[in-house]
């Protein structure tokens, strides 16, 4: 349950006695005060007793303090009460020691608080919280914000509703120990120190540090939420002019008087309230540091004055003073209630409603990228398309241009081919080539020679004269088609038939259907064992030497073996040609297929590219 009901309690007091300093110890100063008990300390030599809530020997550690005395106040603050901790005493004494250390050596009470907050806030998951931090002093009655250096002499607002408020106070929201470190550490930057006689690096102001802890429970149907203030205040020491010799400067002067006459106001003020008979008024406007510390110290706050004092004989004096100061605020009454705030000015509540419209923002901005992001997707689809379709069309013009040499080199084959085929002699497929030769020519005498001629070729044993005779003179007739070919658009001279011999009459009879023949040898396989015979083939040089001889009736040769040898040469040349041609053939029907398949590929790579505009074009 958590404790909401006002009650009244006392202000806890605690006094912490420093050990001696390296100076005390070398001037062999002895110590004033002994603690016989926990809570109550007593002069050494004298009778003064004073007795507290609790009375911290030299050597107790500052963190034993804070979970003695402080660590409560810090769970109320979470809960939603106010806490003011503050340390008093005179210069020198270890407030700063106390409220700050060393975070390696000695923590002080800021970072243990600070630590406190946040293993809080881990450990209340059911509750979220947001932490706002300012750091303030107040120097020669001036209140500057030690977060900003522009912000000097921020005024105070007191408003019945909000309590105190420092315009212009720099309030930042930190969301973990590093943050606020952080903050720590630049308000240390600016914060005013001095140097004097008891203390090498003594505070010149009163130090704030005030934390803001709002606090709301996760379930949505508890709407309550609950705001509280920490101030953690190092005040600075009360000095005597003796503290900074006879030498003091006219600043370290001043600065002494602001800071005693605000510590006898608040001296004041905690008598008046310790003293609630007495209906005198408090003056807390007398000085800044009252008027702030106001709301604590009037109820508002759960306070805790640690009160810092030297064991040295030297300091008795201001030592007295303190413990006098502490037993009057030991006597101070409060009735503290938690702060339950019910409207939306909290900043919670700001911030829900802010992170509500920002996320509202962000799925606005979340579905537009996504939008974009398609488009962006659409867009190097397209473009790849694009490149794909460049490359094919790349790829197809190649492809054209292969299958027109192909088709060229094809026909110059063809051709080759077919002057080949005109100059065929005998075929190994005589048979047949002699059945068409007979369809076309008829049975008639010349042809049955000329078979009789092609036919005694392939027989073996020497040729007769006449087989001789006639294998010349159907050279000479190839020989004068070839040249008649070669002069066609000239006028051909007239042959008188009769005047020709029977061999010649043979022969050109033969000749003049050979077009036919080989028109219809296209039909048959083309793997044939043929004669060719070229132009400056030096086996028709031979031949032709023979032919001449056989005019010249001195006719010995060729032999049968040289006209084999001629026919074999020339069917590999023709069967090496034949297997060109179908290779072409071959690649032609390749190169088909590819540009059918590159064709369908451009189709559809065309129609995508299309769709896919087309829906860019939606967007
Ligand atoms: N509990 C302690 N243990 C060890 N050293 C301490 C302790 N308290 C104070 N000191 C040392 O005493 C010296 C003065 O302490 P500190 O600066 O905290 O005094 P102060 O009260 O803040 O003085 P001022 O009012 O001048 O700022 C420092 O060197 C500090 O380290």
């Amino acid at each position: 349950m958590e404790d909401q009901g006002p009650k009244e309690e006392h202000i806890t007091v605690a006094v912490r006695i420093r050990p001696f300093v390296p100076r005390e110890l070398a001037n062999g100063i002895s110590s004033a005060w002994e603690l016989p008990g926990p809570t109550s300390i007593k002069e050494v030599t004298g009778q003064r007793f004073f007795v507290y809530d609790r009375v911290y020997e030299q050597h107790v550690s500052t963190e034993k303090i804070f979970d003695e005395q402080c660590e409560k106040i810090i769970w109320k603050l979470m809960e939603g009460f106010n806490g003011c901790i503050f340390c008093y005493g005179q210069t020198g004494s270890g407030k700063t020691f106390t409220m700050h250390g060393s975070r390696k050596t000695q923590p002080g009470f800021v970072p243990l608080t600070i630590d406190t907050i946040f293993a809080y806030i881990q450990q209340t998951p059911d509750k979220e919280f947001l932490i706002r931090c300012s750091y303030l002093e107040i120097y020669n009655e001036n209140i500057n914000d030690l977060l900003n250096p522009n912000g000097l002499n921020l005024q105070v607002q007191e408003d019945k509703k909000n309590g105190i408020k420092i315009v212009g106070a720099t309030e930042e929201v930190c969301s973990s120990i590093n943050q606020v470190n952080s903050l720590l550490y630049l308000g240390e930057t600016h914060k005013q120190f001095a140097s004097t006689e008891f203390n090498s690096r003594s505070s010149r102001s009163h130090c704030i540090f005030r934390i803001i802890v709002e606090s709301k429970s996760r379930d949505p149907r508890l709407k309550n939420l609950n705001m509280a203030t920490l101030n953690l205040i190092d005040l600075a020491g009360s000095e005597s002019a003796a503290v900074h010799g006879p030498t003091a400067s006219l600043n370290r002067t001043r600065e002494m008087k602001y800071i005693n006459r605000s510590l006898l106001t608040l001296a004041t003020v905690i008598m008046r309230l310790s003293d609630k008979a007495n209906s005198i008024p408090v003056p807390y406007r007398d000085s800044k540091l009252t008027r702030l510390l106001r709301p604590a110290l009037e109820g508002e706050s759960k306070v805790v004055i640690i009160c810092n004092i030297s064991p040295s004989i030297d300091s008795y004096d201001e030592t007295l003073s303190t413990l006098k100061f502490a037993q009057r605020a030991k006597k101070i009454k409060q009735t503290i209630k938690k702060n339950v705030v019910r409207d939306s000015k909290a900043l919670i509540m700001k911030y829900e409603a802010e992170i509500e419209k920002l996320q509202e923002k962000l799925r606005e901005m979340e579905s537009k990228f996504k939008d974009e992001a398609e488009n962006q997707s659409l867009k190097d689809e397209i473009w790849k398309m694009s490149e794909k379709l460049m490359m094919i069309q790349d790829e197809k013009e190649m492809l054209d241009a292969k299958l027109e040499t192909t088709f060229k080199e094809k026909l110059q084959l063809q051709s080759e081919l077919e002057r080949l085929r005109a100059m065929i002699l005998v075929s190994e497929n005589i048979n047949k080539a002699d059945i068409l030769e007979d369809e076309f020519v008829g049975a008639d005498k010349k042809n049955q020679e000329r078979r009789r001629l092609r036919l005694s070729i392939m027989r073996d044993g020497p040729l007769t004269f006449e087989e001789k005779e006639a294998v010349v003179h159907e050279i000479q007739h190839e020989e004068e088609k070839r040249n008649h070919t070669v002069l066609a658009d000239m006028k051909a001279p007239e042959v008188d038939l009769h005047s020709l011999s029977r061999r010649e009459t043979n022969l050109l009879d033969g000749v003049e259907r050979i077009p036919e023949i080989l028109e219809k040898q296209e039909e048959i396989p083309v793997n044939r064992f043929s004669i060719m015979i070229s132009d400056n083939d030096p086996k028709l040089v031979k031949l032709r030497e023979v032919a001449k001889q056989a005019d010249e009736g001195v006719l010995t040769g060729p032999s049968r073996a040289d006209l084999l040898l001629v026919i074999e040469e020339q069917d590999k040349l023709n069967s090496r040609l034949q297997g060109q041609l179908e290779e072409k053939d071959q690649q032609i029907s390749i190169l088909k297929d590819e540009l059918q398949l590159c064709r369908n590929n451009l189709i559809s790579m065309q129609k995508q590219l299309k769709e896919y505009k087309k829906k860019e074009m939606l967007n």
